[in-house]
């Protein structure tokens, strides 16, 4: 029996719209961002998607997103778990502030190899590699087994805790996740075959 597993990154928040360094901040979607979710939704729906079980971290924009697409599946009151091991990356002494700031003050590298390198850690906050350390325990303990039981489960979350996710599932190096950007709203989905491994990948832009 195989399942499927279906990731979207949370709809545009308002720091990603002002351009701020979030991680564990807690910050809403805007108007767009709430749009991106439904549109995300609108195409499972299209599919003919139906959910099991959802998961979400502990953080507002990920959840609202979340309920936004149970409620445009007419499925509001699904079972939700939400567990801050999905949260976004914690960007420390980086969160607030503003990412051209940042390539101002550091330079355009060494904020690109602090958003997007395996195992360096920005100041004060965590590597990829150190989200990858909760986020793939808690899928493989919690998500996972819901899937190779045949279910349909949707995980919203964030850019990083689901590149943290899409490295472990398909089996990418340091090197390769490097180049993985996820936009907001877009529904990824998996098949997976009984022994865990990817069958097939659709992203839905
Ligand atoms: O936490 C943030 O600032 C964003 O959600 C992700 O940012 P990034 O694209 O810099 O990793």
């Amino acid at each position: 029996m195989s399942g499927t597993l279906v990731l979207v990154r949370h709809g545009q928040s308002e720091w990603n719209l002002k351009n701020l360094f979030t991680g564990w901040r807690d910050v809403d979607l805007t108007d767009q961002g709430r749009e991106e979710a439904r549109a995300g939704a609108e195409k499972l729906k299209a599919r003919g998607v139906t959910f099991d079980i959802a998961f979400t971290s502990a953080l507002q924009r990920a959840q609202k997103t979340c309920q936004i697409i149970l409620d445009v599946l007419g499925q509001s009151g699904l079972e939700t778990i939400r567990n801050q091991a999905l949260n976004e990356r914690d960007y420390g002494d980086l969160s607030g502030l503003n990412k051209d700031d940042a390539r101002a003050k550091w330079g355009e590298e060494q904020v690109h190899i602090w958003r997007r390198s395996y195992d360096v850690q920005p100041p004060g906050g965590e590597s990829l590699k150190d989200t990858g350390a909760r986020v793939w325990p808690y899928y493989m303990h919690d998500m996972q087994p819901h899937v190779l039981r045949g279910g349909t489960v949707l995980v919203a979350a964030h850019g990083n805790s689901l590149r943290a996710l899409i490295m472990a599932l398909e089996g990418k190096s340091g090197e390769e996740i490097v180049k993985l950007e996820l936009a907001t709203g877009v529904p990824i989905v998996y098949r997976l075959n009984a022994d865990s491994t990817v069958k097939s990948k659709d992203v839905l832009d």
